[in-house]
């Protein structure tokens, strides 16, 4: 059986990220899971995620690093910490900085594959590297620097708590 993804692991009042979370509708709703050491995500851009005729828009590309880069944050701590995941256990981590380096065009039309490596990791702070690889080849490489979410940052927090109820999600 499939392990569930990272992401299908985040409680609710994190599931809104419009990269990643399972309860925003309009996002891309990407699911990470460990593939032995690395996380592997797999994502088919649409054809309106195009940059120019036939090639993935970046800004899609840089989404998919920083969500993939979160998550595997996510799960290396949880796995070096020896606590499961699951919603009532959450080791969360916001973006402090995301690096996309994008190697060659990337083409539209197939699934992309989304490879995270954690380098490294302490009870604060993770850096990723991640690659973009369509059909075996490496389109983009990024870096993550991900740190443990602020409090004021939860979606019961501020403003956006009452914004995500206005809008039933
Ligand atoms: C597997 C199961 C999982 C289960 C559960 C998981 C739960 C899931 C939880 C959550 C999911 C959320 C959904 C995903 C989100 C998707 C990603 C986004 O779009 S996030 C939005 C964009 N990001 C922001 O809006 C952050 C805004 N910035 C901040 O709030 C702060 O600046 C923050 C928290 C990033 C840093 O806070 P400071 O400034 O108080 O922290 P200081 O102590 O200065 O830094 C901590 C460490 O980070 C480094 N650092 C900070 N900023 C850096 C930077 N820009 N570049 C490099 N390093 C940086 C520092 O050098 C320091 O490192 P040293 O510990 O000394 O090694």
């Amino acid at each position: 059986m499939t392990e569930p993804a990272f992401q299908d692991q985040y409680p609710d009042d994190v599931s809104h990220c419009f990269g990643c979370g399972r309860l925003n509708d309009h996002g891309h709703q990407l699911k990470s899971r460990w593939d032995g050491d690395e996380t592997v995500a797999w994502f088919r851009p649409e054809p309106y995620h195009t940059a120019t005729p036939g090639f993935v828009y970046g800004g899609l590309i840089a989404s998919l690093v920083d969500c993939h880069g979160t998550a595997t944050a996510a799960a290396a701590s949880h796995r070096a910490e020896g606590r499961p995941m699951g919603p009532d256990e959450t080791l969360r981590f916001v973006t402090a900085s995301l690096h996309v380096d994008f190697l060659r065009p990337t083409p539209l039309g197939g699934p992309l594959q989304v490879r995270g490596q954690v380098e490294t990791l302490t009870a604060r702070k993770a850096v990723v590297a991640v690659s973009v690889i369509a059909d075996g080849t490496v389109c983009a490489r990024g870096r993550v620097v991900a740190v443990r979410m602020p409090e004021t940052m939860g979606a019961t927090a501020g403003p956006a708590a009452r914004i995500m109820e206005d809008a039933g999600s």
